[in-house]
This record gives C-alpha cells, structure tokens and sequence, in this order.
C-alpha cells in the first residue's frame, strides 16, 4: 500500500477535526460516527438529557470574548444579550471582564439576578416602556442608549439622580445584510437620523434635561455583517458628528459605541487594527480626542459555542426525501425568518450508505417549517438517528418559542468537568404556570 492510499484509511482510525468555522473549538467527530466537544460525547448527552437539545462549550464563549479583549485591547466590550442569555451565561460575562447589553427589563432582571455588576449594563431597544426605564434607572444600570425623542423626554421626567446616556445614531450606511437586521439605513424605525438633522436634535434635546449627561453616540448598523470597511464609515460618520457637537456645545463626548452585528467568522483582529486607526486618523483631522470605543458583539461570540442536537422521528422518502426531527421552528425559526442556512450531520453511528439530498423539517404544523433544504445526509437515514446542527449558540435559545405547545429544550453546558445543566426542559406544567 502507499503512502496516500494509506493516509485515508488511517484518518478512519483518528479523531476528525469539524469545520472550525462552525464547530466549537473543542469538537470533534470519531471514528464511530459519535461527536465529542471537550471530552463529552454528544450521543451520551441525548441520551442522559434527551432531545432536542442544545448544547453550548463554556471553552469557546470564554475563547471568543477573550479573542475580542485581545483585538480590542482598549474598547470596552459588551455583549449583546439578546443573542444569549441565562444566569450562568451573565456570569460567564462578568468573569470574562464584559459589559453586558441588554434590550428588556426581562433581560436586565436575568442579569442582575446573576450578580452581573449594573455599572456595566447598557440598555438598548426603541420603545421602552416606562416601567423598563424605571427598573434601569432602579438597578443604576451604567448607560441607557436614547432612541426617540419621547424617550428623552421621559427619561428626563423619571430621573432622580444624574444618568449617563449615549444616543442611537443612524448613520445612513448600508451593511449588506438581510433586510430584516440591516439597521443602519435610513427609513428604518431605529435611531435618530443623522442625514436629516433628527441626531442633532437629540443631542440638544438631551443636553437640556438636567439630569442626563450624554456620554456618547452609538449606532448599530445591522447584523451578520462580514464587511470591515461598513464600520470604517460609520466611524468617520460619526467623528464627524462629534466634532460638530464639540464645535456647536462645547463638549468632547467619551464614548463611541460601534455596535454589533458581526458575522460568526468575522475578521476581528482587521477590524481592530482598521477602526482603531480610522478613529484616530478623523479624531486627529478634527482636532479631538479619541472617544473610548465600545463593540456589543453577540453571535460572534455565541454562535459557534452552540450546536443543537436532534433525534429522527420519522423520514419520508418520495419526490423529495422529508426527514422529520423532534424539534423544528420552535427552537430555530432562522431559517423561516432569514432563509438561513445550516449544516447537518449524523450522529452516534457512522454509515457507509451513499448520501443523498434530503429535507430536514421540524415537527411542527407549518409547512414551512423546513430547517435545512437540500441537506447531505446518508442514504439510510432513518427514524431513530440522531441528527446534530452546530452553530446554533445565537439567536437559537433566545428566539424559541412554545409554539404548538412544544417545549423549549434544555441548555446542557459543557465546562471542564461534569456537562452542566443551565436551562431544563420546559414541562408541561410550565406552558400552563402562566393561566390563572
Ligand atoms: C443594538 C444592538 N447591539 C448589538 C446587537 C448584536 O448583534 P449581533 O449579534 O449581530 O452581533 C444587536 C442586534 O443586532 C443590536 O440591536
Ligand atoms: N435575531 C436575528 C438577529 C437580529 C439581531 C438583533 N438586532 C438573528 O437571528 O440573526
């Protein structure tokens, strides 16, 4: 036998190395067909904790948010909560050294209950209501992110003691994104617009309640960006404003907050280099001095730690062959919403059967609850089978819904030791906790 004929059948007998694209870091497939993430075995997870599951590798959420201290030595970085969130998660944060950001009293409430220091939370969202601006200001959260002009009044009224704010900006650039999350264009209900003088306005509107000191401007130009070079511009949009606040009240504004919406393998380290220097280049060319920056990194962060784990319940072989899980829309409605996108392997055995296309649909009564079109999977796919999706930390566990009363999965924690528990499955007596 040769060398390369030799290498292939050797590589049976070896660990495989997943996508590190999509994959937690500590993932990897043996040769029996199981999955393994720092040790575990993700067929002994379904059968300890069933399914459908997610599971999330504490390894690689601590990997990413310390991936972005390091390319961001001098940024403050929040993480965006709506992308993750649950105690452990806020304590995770907290120990890592994040702020936190947070867009619902719901939110802020999971993570002050964890203990996560209010000075570091930020909160966000175009329509708080008062009773979420009262339990912000109540929890002396560090900053709230202004967005309409009535918020600014009713803040000012609500305020007891001196509040630091920053103001949504819409800078007028495009990100390249699915329209549902491109936010940083105008005609769009988030921010104040720049271009038509609404930011301004803001600015002059805030400055003259006295109990809101504006520490800064912050924009969100979407999500799923992958393009550096969107946040370059937002950075000279927004220099450019700040030297116009500079020259019109006197004031140097600290902070500049960039926002989120970086794509899962997103060019971190040129985003760091490249916005540091477009920061100091305007700042410089404005006579300014550099604001601290601020990123509120979600899926970048989550996204790859996660993965979902799935059985077969039924498959349906025809025209097309439908394979049907024990989960579906309500735990991702992403690829209903966005048209995402997703991988798929088996799990727990290997098959030397010829892949075929196959449909991966969920349980659910929609037809359109369809989790991956045209999926690659071995011909004998059959009921049974465990199925596993990675890259499902984000916007997974955030967005579930109890829709046909299916309960929401449990989130199972791989740390170093023992798999932990942080979420339990929904039971029946929880979907009916709420009727009086
Ligand atoms: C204000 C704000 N910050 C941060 C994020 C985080 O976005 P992503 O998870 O895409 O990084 C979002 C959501 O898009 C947001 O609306
Ligand atoms: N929920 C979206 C992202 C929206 C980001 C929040 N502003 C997703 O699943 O991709």
């Amino acid at each position: 036998m040769t060398l390369a004929e030799l290498i292939p059948t050797f590589r049976n007998f070896l660990p495989e190395h997943l996508d590190p694209g999509r994959w937690p870091d500590r993932a990897q497939a043996l040769p029996g067909g199981d999955i393994t993430v720092g040790g575990t075995s993700l067929t002994g997870l379904a059968e300890r904790f069933d399914t459908p599951g997610y599971v999330v590798d504490t390894a690689t959420l601590r990997a990413r948010c310390r991936a972005y201290r390091a390319a961001l030595p001098d940024a403050e970085i929040a993480f965006a909560g709506k992308a993750f969130l649950c105690r452990r998660m806020a304590k995770l944060l907290a120990g890592e050294g994040l702020s936190l950001d947070v867009c619902s009293a719901g939110e802020l409430a999971t993570a002050t209950s964890a203990g996560f220091p209010p000075g570091r939370i930020m909160l966000h969202g175009n329509a708080k209501p008062d009773h979420e601006l009262r339990a912000a200001l109540d929890a002396g959260v560090g900053r709230i992110v202004l967005d309409s002009p009535d918020e600014i009044d009713l803040l000012g009224a609500l305020a007891t003691r001196r509040q630091d704010v920053l103001i949504r900006v819409t800078p007028g650039i495009d990100g390249h994104t699915h329209r549902a999350v491109a936010t940083g264009v105008e005609d769009q209900k988030f921010g104040f617009s720049l271009a038509s003088g609404q930011a301004a306005e803001a600015v002059r509107r805030v400055r003259s309640k006295p109990l809101l000191n504006l520490v800064g401007l912050h924009c969100h130009l979407g999500s799923q960006i992958t393009d550096v070079e969107v946040y370059e511009r937002a950075v000279r949009a927004l220099a450019g404003f700040l030297a116009e606040i500079a020259v019109r009240h006197g004031v140097t504004l600290p902070q500049l907050d960039l926002g989120g919406g970086h794509a899962v393998n997103f060019d971190l380290r040129g985003f760091g280099c490249r916005v540091k220097n477009v920061l100091a280049q305007e700042c410089r060319k404005h006579g300014l001095a550099a604001p601290r920056l601020v990123v509120e990194p979600g899926r970048a962060i989550a996204a790859r730690a996660g993965l979902t784990v799935y059985r077969v319940i039924t498959v349906k072989r025809g025209v097309r062959t439908f394979v049907a899980v024990d989960g579906g829309f309500s735990d991702n409605p992403r690829p209903a919403l966005y048209g995402a996108r997703y991988a798929v392997r088996l799990l727990g055995r290997a098959s030397s059967a010829p892949v075929a296309p196959a449909t991966v649909v969920g349980r659910h009564c929609e037809a359109g609850d369809v989790l991956m079109r045209d999926a690659v999977l071995p011909g004998d796919i059959a009921a049974g089978d465990l199925l596993v999706v990675p890259c499902t930390g984000a916007y997974h566990h955030s967005m579930a819904s109890t829709y046909n009363s299916v309960r929401r999965p449990p989130v199972i924690a791989i740390g170093d030791g023992e798999p932990e528990l942080w979420i339990r499955r929904e039971s029946a007596e929880d979907l009916m906790a709420r009727e009086v």
